[in-house]
């Protein structure tokens, strides 16, 4: 049976991720905020901060990153990257609306919103997020810590490094790798492979200063 949760983060990105707990029918033990001024988020008890979460034992939950993730910002790694080093575990989130090929692999932490599809042959780092409705097709490799935004479209065999950010319905066209640290501007047409740590925008997709 699968352990209850804790929800680190009651922003936007974690109502979403509260919805698919629901539908999935995980326990929820309470969110946990780090000034906390709420009691709840829609219907769902704040606890406390983010250290409440030392006075459970590491076996007996899971934890779900709230945390969003935007362009710029490593917060989402750090708490994913803290927890872990104290033993504890970060659920796999999946929304049961999502087409999964069966020989998908993902890593702990990742999270699927509603609408994605995964083709086969397609690999998930630690803590990524597939956003609502993006299209990752056969082969792709997606790092740890990466966020492919709502309604990305990723040909077929795209590597797509840690710590990247894919903008909102930005398209990479197959067999492109794009690099570590690097950011793809919302609605961008990537043609090319992308070196790490840029920042790239526009049809065709072009480097802008960072
Ligand atoms: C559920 C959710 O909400 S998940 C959230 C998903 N959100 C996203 O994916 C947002 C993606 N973010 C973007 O597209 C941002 O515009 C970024 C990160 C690419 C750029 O942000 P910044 O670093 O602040 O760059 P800045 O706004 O200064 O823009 C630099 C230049 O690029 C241009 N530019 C920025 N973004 C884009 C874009 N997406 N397409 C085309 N041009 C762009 C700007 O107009 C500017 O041009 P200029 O120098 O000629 O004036």
């Amino acid at each position: 049976m699968s352990k209850p949760v804790i929800i680190i983060g009651g922003g936007g990105h974690s109502k979403v991720l509260q919805d698919i707990l629901k539908l999935i029918n995980r326990e929820i033990i309470g969110i946990t905020e780090q000034s906390y001024e709420k009691e709840e988020s829609n219907g769902i008890k704040i606890i406390g901060n983010d250290e409440l979460i030392f006075k459970y034992k590491a076996s007996e939950i899971e934890l779900v990153n709230a945390i969003g993730s935007i362009p710029f910002t490593n917060k989402r790694k750090l708490i994913f990257t803290k927890f872990k080093e104290n033993g504890y575990s970060f659920a796999t989130i999946i929304h049961p609306s999502s087409i999964i090929a069966s020989d998908t692999e993902f890593e702990e932490g990742v999270q699927i919103m509603a609408g994605v599809i995964v083709q086969p042959g397609t690999k998930v780092g630690y803590n990524t997020i597939l956003n609502t409705k993006s299209s990752i097709d056969h082969d792709c490799k997606i790092g740890s810590h990466t966020h492919i935004a709502p309604g990305v479209t990723l040909s077929g065999n795209v590597t797509i490094e840690e710590d990247v950010h894919v903008g909102t319905s930005a398209c990479i066209i197959q067999g492109v790798t794009i690099g570590r640290g690097t950011t793809i501007g919302a609605g961008s047409v990537v043609l090319k492979s992308i070196s790490k740590n840029s920042k790239v925008v526009g049809n065709p997709a072009r480097e802008v200063r960072k």
